[in-house]
Order: structure tokens, then sequence, then C-alpha cells
């Protein structure tokens, strides 16, 4: 049987490289000296890319790889992909919804508690002698404040049921209100955040969510509330995130996700009231396996025309 080229766009856990390497001939882009003559001299033979949800195909790549069949991203987030052109183009894609649920909804949990009770201060605090001259100050109690949640999906809904056992009132924004839900409905970004203490942005990032949470979003937050983001970078206006922290107009931040990644704007650094984390939503043993299970699965279905397990295009 002829072997299959697939074009692997960057690094993932040595499973997955191993997994695809067993069935497939793996195309590693990151390893080649100049990207565009690397995908130029393959264009004839590749039928399948894997990407995640930091690097995806945009519609060059797409127009250059004539026998593209299949793109199967390592995340659930396909903004890097352009969808559109894959539509037009019959090209499949798939994603891994549903496995990395718990996981992302744990860590939303995570940097509510990180933030409100100042987890990774009072670390830095022991570890550096201070408690030795005096008590770490009063923090501030997760236990039934209101969690306001952007984007009620599966992630959305995974953070809303554990904020529920936490006490918390929970409400939501979404596109449209979710009939079969006993959490109460926004209309807009800035009427929930005008009445939760805590804003989670769990929605996808689209054309109409970058920048859901801008200036007039954290003002109503305010100096009390704090902002998660588990979502994507772009949902948040960056400079005036920054802004709102330094002059205390928002209360705290969480952010496993930034606009530009890997930079992180440095004068969140000296914030207390900030955790920062390295866009580590799914990266835990467990979920990074199943992912891969999924992205080995779905090409295997395609190139032995099965249903795809968990098709997007
Ligand atoms: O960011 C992670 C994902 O989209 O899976």
């Amino acid at each position: 049987m002829e072997s299959i080229d697939v074009l692997m766009l960057c690094p993932m856990i040595s499973y997955l490289e191993q997994e695809l390497q067993r069935r497939y001939n793996v195309l590693k882009l990151w390893t080649a000296p100049e990207k565009s003559q690397f995908i130029k001299d393959h264009s004839a033979t590749i039928r399948a890319i894997v990407g995640d949800g930091g690097h995806g195909a945009d519609a060059e790549m797409i127009e250059a790889l004539p026998r593209l069949e299949i793109l199967s991203s390592n995340s659930v987030g396909v903004d890097k992909i352009d969808l559109e052109k894959c539509r037009e183009k019959g090209i499949r894609v798939t994603y891994t919804p549903d496995v990395l649920t718990d996981e992302v909804a744990d860590l939303a949990i995570g940097l509510i508690l990180a933030v409100l009770r100042r987890l990774c201060a009072s670390d830095r605090y022991v570890r550096s002698g201070k408690w030795k001259k005096g008590d770490f100050k009063l923090t501030t109690k997760f236990t039934g404040k209101t969690v306001g949640i952007i984007g009620l999906g599966r992630i959305g809904m995974a953070i809303a049921k554990r904020a529920e056992a936490f006490n918390c009132p929970i409400c939501y924004f979404s596109r449209t209100e979710k009939p079969d839900t006993k959490y109460k409905y926004y209309p807009s970004v800035l009427e929930l955040a005008s009445n939760c203490q805590i804003l989670v942005v769990a929605c996808s990032l689209t054309a109409e969510t970058r920048h859901i949470v801008n200036r007039e979003v954290m003002n109503a937050l305010g100096p009390k509330g704090v902002l998660i983001n588990i979502g994507r970078g772009p949902h948040v206006d960056e400079p005036e995130l920054v802004s709102a922290l330094v002059e205390g107009r928002l209360g705290g931040a969480g952010l496993d996700v930034y606009e530009h990644e890997p930079e992180v704007p440095e004068e969140l650094f000296s914030l207390e009231n900030v955790v920062l984390l390295p866009h580590v939503g799914t990266a835990t043993v467990e979920t990074r396996k199943a992912m891969a299970d999924l992205v080995v699965g779905n090409l295997e279905a395609h190139f032995s025309n099965k249903p795809l397990l968990t098709p997007l295009v």
C-alpha cells in the first residue's frame, strides 16, 4: 500500500508523534529550514495535516496542497484553521472535543481559587522566608460569589457545574439563550459583567468574539471583579486589560492564554492579583493522550473510509 504523507505542523507529545509515524510518513514542518519551500517540495504527496490550537492552516497553505484531504487538529479550538476554505475545497476537519472538557474546567476553577486566595503569591511568600516576619495578608472568599460565563458550551457548562459546588450563583452570555438550563441568561457581555463578580471566558474564538472583553466590560466587572481567561488570548483586549489591572479598575485576573503567545505583557509580572499560566488548559498526560488518540483515530477513520470520530467540517 502507498504510504500516506502527513504534514505535522509543530512538535507534540512523543506518543502522538510515534503513533503517527507507525502509520504514516510524517513530514515535520518545524524541522525544515525554509517552511514554504518544504511545503512546495512535498505538495504533490501531502494528504493530511496534523496541527494544534496554535498551529493551523491558512488559505495559502491549503491552496498550496492540492492533494490535501483532511486536517486533524490536536485541539478543541480551531481558530487558526481557515474553515471556510476547507469547506469550499471539500477538506475534512476534525478536532478533539469532550476528552479535554474536564481538564479545562478544572483549571478554570484552579485559576479562580489561585487569584482570590492568592495561592501563587502565598507560595512565593513562604519560599522567600517572609512568613517568618509576619503572616500573609487576608485574601478573598470564592464560595458564594456570582460566576458569569461567556459561552455555555461543553467547557462553559463544566465550569458552571463545578462553581455550583462552591454555592456560586451562575449566569451566562451566549449567542442564544439555552432553553434547558436554570442559569440566568444575559443578552450582552456588558450586562453579564455588571452582574457577576468572576467573569470566565469559555467561548470559541471567532470574528464575533474577538475582544469580547473590552474596556467597557472590564470597567463593568470593576475593581473587585476577577477575569478568568481559559479561552483564547484575543478574546480579551490585552492592552486594555493591562491598564485596567495597573490602574486598579479591575480586581484581578487569572490567565492561561494571551494575545501573542508566548509573549506575555511584562507589566503583569509584578502584580500579585494576577496569575499567569503558559496555556496549559489541556496539558496533562491523561488528557493529551486521549486527544492524541482522537487525532490518530480520525485519520485512521478517514483513510479507511469510515465515519470520522469527531468531525467539524
Ligand atoms: O487550547 C487548547 C485547545 O484548543 O485544545
